[in-house]
């Protein structure tokens, strides 16, 4: 079974204000309530390339019930765990750019952090946790690293798509795939540029480090593949963008559907740029056929 782990889960509330000006009230043209939070938005592209999994992480209040019978019409699985706060709001604002506001999330208790870890026991070593996002702050410092640890001992195998110290600190646990954008993987490393030789050697510093496999995304300017021997670039798809939010979940997600059935990592990459093109090209999280019409063009060269 694949899991998908969402510590903090959000309704991502997309507002389009054509001419959006900063300290002045806006109307928006359109405001629309989408499920989100990273490791939701991946189970939405497991399903859509015809992979059964399970969403795990913490739900609560209005906008929890809100994601979970939204997630119950889409016939996702879902196995989260209540908690007596709220789960978050963020606020994505379409202008002539995107800004993106992202709330902290919830508190979540003690009592109700064990609760989850319970989920974890039940792991057999033929599963795949997807850990995505942040975690919220009211939750132990090196709450990723106890739950890899539950991983580890149940002889799983995980990937975790999460920035900073977590990120860091997982690489040693050997992920199946890491996925750092340009900005997290300049962040990381403290990369002086983003030059394509910057970005080729902190890609081999992520898998010297651990990683099986990583992928630093680019946007619009395509991803770059590193395995233990080669390294890939997927040249940029010219399209209608219409949403980059998810745009990086769509990728982990269709790495995992194709990878969990072949071992073919060149086949994985491209699903995800597929998806992750995809999404970028749709109003929401990206449909199958849209997922397979994409799919013709995508290009992965090695370098
Ligand atoms: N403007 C775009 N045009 C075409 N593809 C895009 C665009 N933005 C994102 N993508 C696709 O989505 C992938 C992930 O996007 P990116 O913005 O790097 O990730 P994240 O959402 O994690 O920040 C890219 O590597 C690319 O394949
Ligand atoms: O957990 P974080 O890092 O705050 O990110 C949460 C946000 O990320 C998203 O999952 C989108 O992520 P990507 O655009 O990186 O794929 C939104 O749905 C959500 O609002």
């Amino acid at each position: 079974m694949i899991y998908t782990v969402t510590l903090n889960p959000s309704i991502d509330y997309v507002m389009e204000v054509a001419n959006y000006q900063s300290g002045m009230t806006n109307r928006a043209g359109k405001a629309i309530a989408y499920p989100g939070g990273k490791g939701i938005n991946v189970i939405r592209i497991l399903m859509a390339n015809g992979i059964e999994a399970t969403a795990l992480g913490f739900l609560g209040g209005y906008t929890g019930e809100f994601i979970s019978r939204t997630l119950d019409g889409l016939g996702l699985k879902t196995k989260f765990t209540p908690i007596a706060d709220t789960t978050r709001i963020n606020v994505k604002l379409k202008g002539q750019s995107e800004t993106e506001i992202n709330a902290p999330g919830p508190v979540v208790t003690m009592a109700e952090w064990e609760g989850f870890k319970q989920v974890f026991h039940q792991l057999t070593p033929a599963d795949i946790v997807i850990f995505s996002g942040s975690a919220p702050s009211s939750l132990p410092v090196g709450a990723y690293d106890e739950l890899i640890a539950l991983v580890l001992e149940k002889q799983a195998r995980f990937v975790i798509d999460t920035t900073g110290d977590d990120l860091q600190r997982a690489l040693p646990a050997k992920p199946i795939l890491v996925k750092p954008n340009r900005d997290e993987v300049q962040a990381l490393f403290n990369l002086a540029d983003t030059s394509m030789p910057s970005l080729q050697a902190a890609g081999r510093q992520l898998i010297d480090a651990g990683a099986q496999n990583a992928i630093i995304s680019l946007g619009g300017d395509g991803a770059l593949l590193f395995t233990a021997e080669h390294t890939y670039f997927a040249r940029p798809i010219v399209g209608q963008v219409k949403n980059s939010v998810g745009a990086g979940d769509s990728m982990i997600g269709g790495f995992v559907a194709s990878w969990a059935t072949s071992a073919d990592v060149v086949a994985a990459f491209s699903l995800g740029v597929a998806s992750a093109t995809a999404t970028t090209f749709s109003d929401d999280i990206a449909t199958p056929a849209k997922i397979k019409e994409i799919q013709n063009n995508v290009e992965v060269v090695e370098i």
